[in-house]
């Protein structure tokens, strides 16, 4: 099954959309399993909850461009991996990536023969709405999200960045016409 990139601006409603997807569908998608330099947990299984990695070996992967995104948090690196999404692939399950712009960019360099679709607000003025409702966000980070929205927005008018958007106007159609594109789509879209 061909992965699927979910991108759009902060507080477009990604997370939302998704968790709701996620449940509807226990069967059809697969998650990818991150890459860490961080020491596992107790209980924690190498492959399972992440891919435990030394530094030298996660930049070495860094450099042949093995990642479709990365970031260090804490001192630690973390990433996604172009094989993890394989993995999931040939496991006969979706594999949704929420990632940003520059992890778009990154994924339309590999072979992962993706689905790029955009969830846009319909307004950058309502988007600044919801990101004051959901009350998660400081005003200096909804200015940054909103400046960082200018942008993703900017992009996704080019032609060719993603295949299909979705406006996430009313929830409910919004929703429905994810789930058809991700779901029905994905079973024809890509490889196999
Ligand atoms: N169609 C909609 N109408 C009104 N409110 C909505 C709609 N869709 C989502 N919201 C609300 O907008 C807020 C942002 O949504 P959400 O957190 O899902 O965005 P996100 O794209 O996942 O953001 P981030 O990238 O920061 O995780 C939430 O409070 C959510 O309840």
């Amino acid at each position: 099954m061909a992965p699927t990139v979910i991108s759009g601006p902060s507080g477009s409603g990604k997370s939302t959309i998704l968790t709701r997807l996620f449940k509807d569908h226990p069967d059809t998608f697969g998650f990818s399993v991150s890459h860490t330099t961080r020491s596992p947990r107790p209980g924690e299984q190498d492959g399972r909850e992440y891919n435990f990695t030394n530094q030298e070996a996660f930049l070495k992967l860094v450099d042949e461009g093995g990642f479709i995104e990365h970031a260090k948090f804490g001192g630690n690196y973390y990433g996604t991996s172009v094989k993890a999404v394989k993995d999931v692939a040939e496991k006969g399950r979706i594999c949704v990536l929420d990632i940003e712009m520059e992890g778009v960019k990154q994924v339309k360099k590999t072979d992962l023969n993706a689905r790029f679709l955009f969830l846009s607000p319909p307004s950058l003025e309502i988007l600044e709405q919801r990101l004051r409702g959901r009350g998660t966000d400081s005003e200096d980070a909804i200015q940054k999200r909103l400046t960082q929205a200018e942008k993703e927005m900017a992009f996704a008018k080019e032609e060719g960045a993603h295949e299909k958007i979705i406006v996430n106007n009313e929830l409910e159609k919004a929703y429905k016409e994810v789930e058809e594109w991700i779901v029905d789509g994905g079973k024809y879209g890509g490889q196999d």
